[in-house]
């Protein structure tokens, strides 16, 4: 079976085909900055060259057809026809209390995931565009969802309900749900098979930062806190979304600034976190860059990213009472060695050193940046969000056949 995996994110479009008789990647890519100036399609057939695209790709939409232009396309492609694909999984953010695990796509799923909107407004909408662009590109081929919420289920009641009248919940679901647990189940068990420990028998946290970022601390195995919340808005500083913030800042700019309930959404998770501090990019890498260059927000916005993550790893130690392993991954976890040197020098009180030669070092594979004598096992593992979705996928269609 060749299942083509879709992870729409916030400001990337991530995709792997693959052919699950031995889970070989056939070909994978991604398009890069979705929504900015000059994005960038990346296409890497397994056995053929790279190809480098940049163009202006306003829409996660846009970027699917391309996506299949290249997998088809003469020189670059591996696949003669469309047709050759026999299911389609595809990453949604919110699953709510509608989805409780994966499943195949029908229209109460998509009605259902539309329904989600509301509460994570910058992903479902492209998982929603995402589903429907391969319903029209390839017709009748069974499409699963694989949800960023169903790895936390596992958080006991003190973890996800939050401290306001109970009817709330009872009513609206309004709790804390939790994100990317695809990705933090992932590199929990490939730390845990990295380092040849159960997991069972270690605490581990879990940074996942890419655009969006959230922690999660990992013990006997399952999910016990998790630092995003009813949304993906809650708890770290992020590329464009503030985080953690007082509750009661914003009824007050509502009043002060007369904003509509979606400004002020909008405000929240489309021009806060390192963009607004920065006044100059969402993207750590340029905001690494500004700070090189002498620019005092870039460093400011660089030190509050920081001390924020710094204080959420060090929250999570408290919950767990220990921590024995703390795992970067996504695309700031593992690509910047600034910001986990930066953050590890001030986790020394946890007892937690990194090898700065280690961490220098550029890799695709899972990694230990952590001194000998470091009390905690730090490592870089790179998430595989798409290999979970994979095989979800092809369980799923299996079953459906069967
Ligand atoms: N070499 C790098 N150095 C620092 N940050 C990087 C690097 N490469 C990617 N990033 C960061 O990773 C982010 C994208 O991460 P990713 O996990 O792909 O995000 P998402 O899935 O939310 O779109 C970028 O916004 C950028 O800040
Ligand atoms: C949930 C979330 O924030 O996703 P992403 O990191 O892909 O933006
Ligand atoms: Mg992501």
């Amino acid at each position: 079976m060749k299942v083509l995996v879709i992870n729409s994110g916030s400001s990337s479009l991530k995709y792997q085909l693959y052919d699950m008789t031995d889970e070989s990647v056939l070909a994978k890519g991604l398009v890069e900055r979705i929504g900015m100036d000059s994005s960038i399609l990346t296409h890497k057939p397994a056995d053929k060259e790279e190809v480098v695209e940049v163009s202006e790709i306003l829409e996660h939409n846009t970027a699917i057809r391309k996506v299949i232009d290249k997998l088809t396309d003469k020189t670059h492609g591996v696949l003669a026809s469309v047709d050759e694909i026999n299911a389609v999984g595809h990453r949604v953010v919110h699953g709510g209390e509608f989805f409780n695990e994966s499943a195949l796509v029908d229209k109460e799923a998509k009605k259902n995931i539309r329904a989600l909107i509301d509460l994570a407004p910058l992903h479902n909408p492209a998982a929603v565009m995402g589903i429907e662009a391969s319903e029209v590109n390839m017709p009748g081929v069974p499409q699963v969802v694989v949800f960023d919420t169903a790895f936390h289920q596992t958080m006991p009641e003190r973890s996800y309900l939050y401290a306001i009248p109970r009817v709330l919940y009872s009513k609206y679901k309004v709790r804390r749900y939790g994100f990317h647990g695809t990705s933090h189940y992932y590199v929990s068990l490939a730390a845990a098979e990295f380092l040849g420990k159960p997991i069972e028998d270690i605490k581990i946290i879990t940074a996942h930062i890419g655009n969006g970022g959230s922690l999660t601390a990992i013990q006997g195995g399952v999910s016990v806190d998790t630092s995003m919340g009813m949304t993906p808005l809650e708890g770290l500083m992020m590329g464009t979304r503030s985080g953690d913030l007082d509750p009661a800042i914003v009824p007050y700019v509502m009043n002060k600034e007369e904003l509509t309930v979606g400004e002020m959404n909008s405000m929240l998770n489309k021009h806060s976190g390192l963009l607004a501090i920065s006044g100059i990019s969402s993207d750590m890498r340029d905001i690494t860059d500004g700070w090189e260059k002498g620019e005092p927000n870039a460093k400011l916005a660089f030190e509050m990213y920081e001390y924020r993550l710094r204080k959420y790893i060090g929250s999570y130690a408290a919950a767990m009472n220990g921590v024995d392993v703390l795992v970067f991954t996504a695309g700031v976890g593992e690509n910047s060695a600034i910001v986990r040197k930066a953050v590890c020098d001030n986790l020394s009180y946890l007892g937690i050193e990194i090898d700065e030669e280690l961490n220098k070092i550029r890799s695709g594979d899972a990694r230990r940046i952590s001194t000998p004598n470091s009390k905690v096992e730090v490592l870089v593992v790179p998430t595989n969000e798409e290999l979970v979705i994979a095989r979800d996928t092809y369980r799923i269609v299996e079953e459906s056949q069967a």
